[in-house]
C-alpha cells in the first residue's frame, strides 16, 4: 500500500515528503515529478508568490539508477520565500529562539483555518496556523502523488483534469463537456490535461477561457476572489478496482476523501453526481451491451464506477473549490487579542487558484487508484505486478 506524508511550513526553509510502499523497479526521475510541479504553479489568477518560487523536489532516498528500490522515497523542496531576505522569514520562522518585536497576527480571516486553528491549539498568534494550513503544502503533495502517477502510467492508467467553471462562467451541461473530453480521452486522459494546459485557466473551450479570464480580472479589481468546478478523468482502468463488499474500500468513497482532503474543496461528485438526483432512472443508468467479445456501456453517466468498483470506462470526478479567503477588499472580523470588531488585513494571495488546484486534484486521486490496483494485482516488484496483471487480464 502506498502511503505518503508531507511536512513543512509555508514560509519555513522547505517542504519534506516521504512516499512509502512503492514497489521496486519503477522507473522514476526528479524531472518527471517536476512536470507536475511546474504545472501546479501556472494559471491565470495566481498570486505573486508563484512568480518567484521554482518548485523542484530532490529525491534523497529510495532510488538507485533511476529506479525505485522498494524503500521509502524521501524528497525535499526548498521554499524560495524563506530565502528572500526582504520578509525576514528566517527570523519569523526561527525554530529555536523567539526574537524580539515579531508582530503577532491576531486578525482571523473568515474562510481560512485561522480562528478555529488558533482556538484548537490555544495559540495567541495565528502565524503557526497559517504556516501549516496554507496550500503551499500541496506542492509537496503533488510531488509525492506524482510517484503514484508514474506507477499508474506504467500500467497504462492516465489522469487528466480541466476546468468546468470559474465563478458564473462555465459549461451548460454534461453533454457539452463529454463532446470535448470523450475524443481526447480515447488517447488517454493525459491528452485532456495537455490540451487544457494550453489555456491559462485550464479550460478546454477557448470562448469560455476568455470569459473566465475576464471574470477573474473583474473580481480582482473588486478586491474579491473566485472558486469554481473542475473535472478529473482517469483512463486505462481494468474492471473491478475497489469493492462492493467493504464500505471502506469503495473506490468512489476513497476518491471523495482524497479530493475533500485538499484545501478549499467543498464538494465532490462522480459522473452525473448531483444532477442524477433530479433525473429519472432511464436517463441516468448506463445500458449494457456486448460487442467484440466484451461488455460495454452505451453511456458513462456513472463516471466509470458502479458498486464502488471501476467499470473499465473512464472515471469522471468533479470537485468544487470555494473562493480564496484572503481578499484585498476586507471582511469583518474580531481581533483575537482585544476582541474589537475590525476588518481583515490583506496579505499577498491568489485571486483564483482553481487552475492550479486542478493539478493538485489530479495528483491526490493517483495513490487511491494505485492502491486499488495494488490490492488486486499487487506484488513487491514491478516485474511481479506485471505478471499478476497479465495473468488476471488475459
Ligand atoms: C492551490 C491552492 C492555492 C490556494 N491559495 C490560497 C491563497 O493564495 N490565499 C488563501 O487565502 N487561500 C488559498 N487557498 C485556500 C486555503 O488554503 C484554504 O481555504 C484554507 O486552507 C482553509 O481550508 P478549507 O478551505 O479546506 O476550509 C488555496 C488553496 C489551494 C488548493
Ligand atoms: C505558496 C503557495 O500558495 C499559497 C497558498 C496560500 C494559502 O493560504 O493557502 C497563500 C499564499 O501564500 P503566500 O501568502 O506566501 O503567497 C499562496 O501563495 C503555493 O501554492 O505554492
Amino acid at each position: 500500500m502506498i502511503r505518503y506524508i508531507t511536512a513543512g511550513e509555508s514560509h519555513g526553509p522547505g517542504l519534506t515528503g516521504i512516499v512509502e510502499g512503492v514497489p521496486a523497479g519503477l522507473p522514476l526521475t526528479e524531472e518527471e515529478i517536476a512536470v507536475h510541479l511546474v504545472r501546479r504553479q501556472q494559471g491565470y489568477g495566481r498570486g505573486g508568490r508563484m512568480a518567484f518560487e521554482k518548485d523542484f523536489a530532490t529525491i534523497n532516498s529510495g532510488l538507485r539508477f533511476s529506479k525505485t528500490m522498494g524503500g521509502p522515497i524521501s524528497m525535499y523542496m526548498p521554499n524560495r520565500a524563506f530565502e528572500k531576505d526582504d520578509a525576514g522569514w528566517p527570523t519569523v520562522m526561527n525554530k529555536k529562539t523567539e526574537a524580539e518585536g515579531i508582530e503577532k497576527i491576531t486578525l482571523p480571516r473568515p474562510g481560512h483555518a485561522d480562528l478555529v486553528g488558533a482556538q484548537k491549539y490555544k495559540f495567541n498568534d495565528i502565524r503557526p496556523v497559517i504556516e501549516r494550513s496554507s496550500a503551499r503544502e500541496t506542492a509537496m503533495r503533488v510531488a509525492c502523488c506524482s510517484v503514484a502517477r508514474q506507477f499508474l502510467k506504467h500500467f497504462g492508467i492516465e489522469i487528466g483534469g480541466h476546468v468546468l467553471r470559474i465563478g458564473s462562467i462555465g459549461y451548460s451541461g454534461w453533454n457539452e463537456v463529454r463532446e470535448i473530453t470523450d475524443p481526447l480521452a480515447e488517447n488517454g486522459a493525459e491528452s485532456i490535461y495537455k490540451a487544457a494546459d494550453e489555456s491559462d485557466v485550464r479550460c478546454l473551450n477557448e470562448t469560455l477561457s476568455a470569459e473566465m479570464r475576464e471574470e477573474i480580472k473583474k473580481r480582482r479589481k473588486e478586491g474579491s476572489s473566485l472558486g469554481g468546478i473542475y473535472e478529473i478523468v482517469i483512463t486505462g482502468l481494468p474492471v473491478g478496482l475497489g469493492s462492493y463488499v467493504h464500505w471502506d474500500r469503495k473506490l468512489d468513497g476513497q476518491l471523495a476523501q482524497a479530493i475533500m482532503g485538499t484545501q478549499a474543496m467543498k464538494g465532490v461528485e462522480i459522473g452525473l453526481g448531483f444532477e442524477s438526483g433530479s433525473l429519472p432512472g432511464h436517463e441516468v443508468h448506463d445500458e449494457i451491451t456486448h460487442e467484440e467479445g466484451s461488455f460495454k456501456r452505451r453511456t458513462n453517466r456513472m463516471g466509470g464506477i458502479e458498486g464502488g468498483m471501476s467499470t473499465g470506462m473512464p472515471i469522471i470526478i468533479r470537485g468544487v473549490m470555494k473562493p480564496i479567503p484572503t481578499m484585498l477588499n476586507p471582511l469583518s472580523t474580531v481581533d483575537m487579542e482585544t476582541k474589537e470588531v475590525t476588518e481583515t488585513r490583506y496579505e499577498r494571495s491568489d485571486v483564483c487558484a482553481l487552475p492550479r488546484a486542478v493539478v493538485v486534484a489530479e495528483s491526490v486521486v493517483a495513490p487511491v487508484i494505485a492502491n486499488a490496483f495494488l490490492e488486486k494485482f499487487g506484488g513487491d516488484s514491478i516485474e511481479e505486478i506485471e505478471a499478476n496483471f497479465k495473468n488476471a487480464t488475459q
